[in-house]
Parts: structure tokens; sequence; C-alpha cells
């Protein structure tokens, strides 16, 4: 917790000049409004005892107006200057979070439920801007307005000073403490519980289809109602005990105001304070409590905002310390060339932290420009793990990577990744229009070039018989495309790119046996020329059309050469091609 104070608190580090301002000027609102209050004390004495001339009432009339009106001016310029350290901080805050997790990115959103990631992001960075808002200033803001009410009532007597001091702790930091500490379970409940309600509500709207034929939606949605049922009275319980916490501050308020008098009357029965100084002390004593009015909402907060900037931290740190710069890769590299490159592997492992085993060892192959070559295994071979590699999302741990005769280590992410087209199992669409999502793999395409890669992957058609063609919105279009379609609209998108290395990975995952052939014969006939193919894929079909295929296994490559060098090996990839061609046959007969 600690370092996560000190790690949110850099943050604010940055604005020390503007974070103190802010403070100075909640300072001077509250500042004034004791100045307000204790003027008018004064100019209400003063006047009840019918002063000769209104000369003698001058000065404080003076002053009410002075501190009515700089009140609102100082009240408006902290709100600018706060709001101003805070956005400063968020913005900060949201550009730091994205650049140590977008080199990362797709590694972090396969590693956590994508949910979880944007949830963290969003609604973490918001929470954040309570932190200088609500846990920060107005403690230091308390403290000086505090002393500034002490000192005041405290010039009288020390006494009076001691009571205000005795009744702002009380007031401003017992009461909300105590509460904060009677709600913290019921609070940690209710968090639990919103939780559960949110994953039995989402399971009962996702799942309705299967929870109706099983006869199950009652007992689902009766189970919603009792979290729902269940939360309402944690929220009631949370509601009393605040309500508990704000009477009892009222109450601390009063009973300064009145000790203070009590103080105070005999003195001026004994004729040791001037009359005129009761008001005075009634009102400083009240207006001094707008100082710590904040503070129960600091204690109810820290927690959830010291909660929300770990869970930030975590995601941050999960991708390990921080990336050296691109800059400082590049520094040594030379530009790759744009086209026609060799790729070169050689005894390269890697793994996914330090005290995990291996997932890639000993990886030698290349990939000559031009060439085909597959990469197949079993589930946990190490594919993903060897594109993640080959894309810089994952750092080697020893061994070499070249591309074109450079170390892959030492090249910026960018230039390695625009060498690169992916057409990957899962092909993203945005909610833009087609050309849009065409255009994401190389934004100056014009619009011929965009029809002429629709074209060869053939999806120009289905293009062409929605409502606005490439202008139509993916939006529900997106839900209604076949496998096959998406397939091919990524196939467009990676041709549009125009990159001398294509990846593949696990592009026919998902498709039947006759889409994926028409897939397969596009991708030769439109992607493969004059491209250097790396063909990642745990499926063993059209591997005839490969010039080099290696078979991965627990991390390893066991065999390699052409398909039919492999089929006469009669090893691993010939028992896979075996138990594929099973399964198939099993599948074609229940069918
Ligand atoms: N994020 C991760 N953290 C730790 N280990 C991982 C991670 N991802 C994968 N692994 C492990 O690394 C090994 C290789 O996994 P990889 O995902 O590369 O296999 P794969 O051949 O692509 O499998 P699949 O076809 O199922 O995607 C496996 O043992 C897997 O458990």
């Amino acid at each position: 917790m600690n370092s996560t104070f000190r790690r949110t608190l850099a943050f604010v580090g940055r604005y020390k000049g503007r974070s103190f301002l802010a403070v100075l000027l909640g300072f001077l609102t509250i500042g004034a409004n004791i100045g307000l209050m204790g003027a008018s004390g004064y100019l209400i004495a003063k006047a009840a005892l019918r002063p000769e001339t209104v000369l003698l009432v001058w000065v404080p009339i003076v002053g009410v107006r002075f501190f009515g009106l700089s009140r609102g001016v100082f009240r408006y310029l902290e709100r600018l200057a706060s709001h101003d350290v805070t956005f400063r901080v968020l913005a900060d805050l949201r550009t730091w979070i994205y650049t140590r997790i977008e080199p990362r990115g797709t590694v972090l959103l396969e590693d956590r439920r994508s949910g979880d990631v944007l949830g963290s992001v969003v609604s973490d960075v918001n929470e954040l801007q309570n932190f200088y808002l609500r846990v920060l200033s107005p403690p230091l803001v308390a403290v000086l307005a505090a002393l500034l009410g002490i000192g005041i009532v405290a010039w009288w007597d020390i006494r009076f000073g001691l009571i205000l001091a005795v009744m702002l702790v009380l007031g401003g930091v017992a009461v909300p403490a105590l509460s904060h500490l009677a709600g913290r379970r019921r609070g940690q409940e209710t968090a639990a519980c919103r939780g559960e309600l949110y994953a039995n509500a989402n399971d009962l709207i996702m799942g309705l289809p299967e929870l109706l034929v099983y006869g199950r939606a009652e007992e689902a949605a009766a189970r919603v109602e009792a979290d729902q049922r269940r939360l309402s009275a944690l929220q009631k319980g949370q509601n009393r005990t605040a309500a508990v916490a704000s009477g009892l501050m009222v109450a601390c308020t009063q009973a300064a105001m009145w000790l203070m008098l009590l103080a105070a009357i005999p003195l001026v029965a004994a004729q040791a304070l001037s009359g005129i100084a009761l008001p005075v002390l009634a009102m400083v004593a009240l207006a001094s409590f707008e100082a710590v009015a904040p503070l129960p909402q600091t204690f109810q907060q820290f927690g959830g905002i010291m909660a929300a900037a770990e869970r930030l931290f975590k995601l941050a740190d999960a991708g390990g310390p921080e990336a050296p710069s691109a800059s400082a890769a590049s520094a040594a590299a030379q530009p790759l060339p744009e086209a026609g490159f060799a790729i070169h592997v050689e005894r390269m492992a890697f793994r996914y932290g330090p005290s995990e085993p291996a997932a890639l060892d000993g990886i030698s192959f290349g990939l000559p420009m031009g060439r085909r070559v597959a990469v197949v295994g079993e589930s946990g071979a190490g594919k993903s793990s060897l594109l993640q590699v080959l894309l810089k999302l994952r750092p080697y741990e020893a061994g070499s990577v070249q591309l074109a005769g450079q170390e892959l280590a030492a090249l910026p992410e960018e230039a390695v990744r625009d060498r690169f087209a992916v057409v990957s199992q899962h092909v993203q669409l945005f909610n833009e229009s087609v050309r849009d999502n065409l255009l994401l793999a190389s934004p100056e395409a014009t619009d011929e070039e965009i029809e002429q890669a629709a074209k060869a992957a053939q999806i120009h058609d289905t293009i062409m018989n929605l409502p606005e063609g490439y202008d139509t919105l993916i939006g529900e279009w997106g839900s209604r495309l076949s496998g096959g379609e998406r397939q091919r609209l990524g196939l467009a998108r990676a041709l549009l790119r125009n990159a001398p290395v294509l990846l593949f990975d696990e592009p026919t995952a998902g498709l039947d046996s006759v889409t994926e052939e028409a897939f397969l014969r596009q991708a030769e006939e439109v992607a493969f020329p004059g491209k250097s193919v790396l063909w990642i894929t745990h499926k063993l079909t059209g591997l005839e059309r490969m010039d080099h295929i290696l078979v991965l296994k627990n991390g390893q490559i066991v065999e390699r050469g052409t398909h039919e060098e492999l089929l006469h090996m009669q090893g691993e990839y010939w028992r896979l091609f075996r138990l594929q061609q099973a399964e198939a046959v099993w599948q074609e007969t229940r069918g």
C-alpha cells in the first residue's frame, strides 16, 4: 500500500507548483469564510450596541463585503487549479499506462479477460481522479485552515484554541475514522455482493437460451433477485452508518460553538473579555468546521482509490520492467529492406517468466525470401509463442533471431511489425465502415487498391451487396459474417498491407473443409506470390503447398521436411496426420 501511495504521489509530484497553488487557494477560500463569519459576528454585535456613527462599523462592513466576494473568487480559482492538476495527472496516467501496455497489448489481452483490462484502464484511471481532489488536497487544506481558526480564537484566550482544536480533531478525524472502521466490513461485503450480482446477471442474460432449454431460467433469475435484495440491505446499512457519522459531525460543530460560549461567558461576566468577542468566537468556531467537512470522504475513498492504483500498477508491471525506448533499440539498427529479406532463427529459447519452463527451446530454422514455411504441432507445442517472439511481442532469452541479417532484439518494434502482415484465427473487426476496417492495414491505400485487395480475397461481391457497399458500418453486419467471410476480410487486409512477410496464425481454424479449401486456394493464388510465408497451424491440411514444414512438440522442433517427406518418415507428423484424418472420417459419418 505504501509503495502504491508513493507511486501515485509521484504523478502529482510533477505538478508541485500547481498543487501547492491549489492547496493555497483552498486555504484562502476557507480563510475567507472564517473572515466573513468573524466580521459578521463582530458587525452584528457592534450594531446591536447602536453605535453613534456608522463610521464605527465601517471596517466590519467592508470586511464582510471583502470576505464575501473574495470567498467566491477563491473558490472558483481553487476549483480551476485543483481540476487542472487532476486532469494533468489523469492525462499523464493514461499516457503512461497506454505506453506500458501497448507493446504487449495482445499479450496482456491474452493473459486476462479483455474486459478486466478495459475495466481497469477506464474505471481505475477515473477513480484516480479522486486521489488529488479527495485524498491529498483536503487534509492539507484542513490543517492550514484549522490552524487559522484555532489561531484566531486562541488570540483571545489559549483555552478557546484548545477547545476548538479538540472539537475539530473529534469531528474531522475521530468520527469519520470510527465510522469508516465500523462500515469497512460492510463496504467490502457490498463490493463483493455487487460483483456477484453483475456476474449472475451477466450469466442470466448471456446464458438465457441454455437456461430456458434446461428449465433453469427461474432459478437463475431468483439468484439475481436474492443478490439484489442483499445488496439493498447492505447499502441501507452503509447509509445508516454514514447518517450517524454526519449527525455526529454536526453535533461536534454545534458542541464546539456552545463550549466556546460556555468558556467565554464567565470571562465576559468578569469583564476579562469584551462582549463583542462572543459572537465572533461562536461564528469562527462554526466556520472552522468547513475545513474538516471533506475529511470523511477522504477516509471513505482512500481504500478504494489505493486499490484502483494498485490494480493499474499491477497491469502496467505485468509485462515486466519498463521496455527500452524504441530509439535506444534502433540506435544501432539499419533500416530493414522494404522487401525480400530472409529470417534466420538459431538455437532460440524463450520462456514466459523466470520460473516458467521453456516454451521454446533450441529452435533453428530459416525462412528464405519468397519461401513458404509451415509450423505445425499439437495444442501447447509452442506455435503461438514462436509467433509472439517473431512479432517482438515477447523477448527471446537465448540464441538469435535475425531479420535481413540484423538481430531482432536490436530492431525497433515498429520496424519489425511493419514488415509483417498477419492473418489470424480471430479477425478483429471494428465498428467503422468496411473501408476503414480495411484501411487499418494501410491507411494510405486508395479506393482502387482497397477494391483490388477485396476482389483478390473474393470478398468484394459480398461487400457490394451491402446497403452502402464499402461505406456500410460493420456493426451488426460484422456479427452476421460467416467464418469464411471474416477470414477473407482478414486476407484482404493483409494483402493491402503489402508487407514482405505474411504470417498466418491458424487461419483456417473453425472453417469447414470446403470453405477451408477455397480459402487456401485464394491465399495461394493472391497472397503467396512474391512473399515469404510463415503458416502456423495445428490443422494438417493444404500443407502440400508449403516448401518446408517444421513439426513442433513441447517447444522443440522434432521433425522437418516437406509434406511427403514427413509422411514417409512415419514419425510425429504422420501420427498427427492420421489422427486428423480419422477424426475427419468420424465427423463425416456422424454428420
Ligand atoms: N501466457 C503464458 N504464460 C505462461 N505459459 C504460457 C503462456 N502462454 C502459453 N504458455 C505455455 O507455453 C507453452 C506453449 O504454448 P503456445 O500457446 O505457444 O502453444 P500453441 O502451440 O500455440 O498452442 P495452441 O494451438 O493451443 O494455441 C504451453 O506449455 C503453454 O502452457
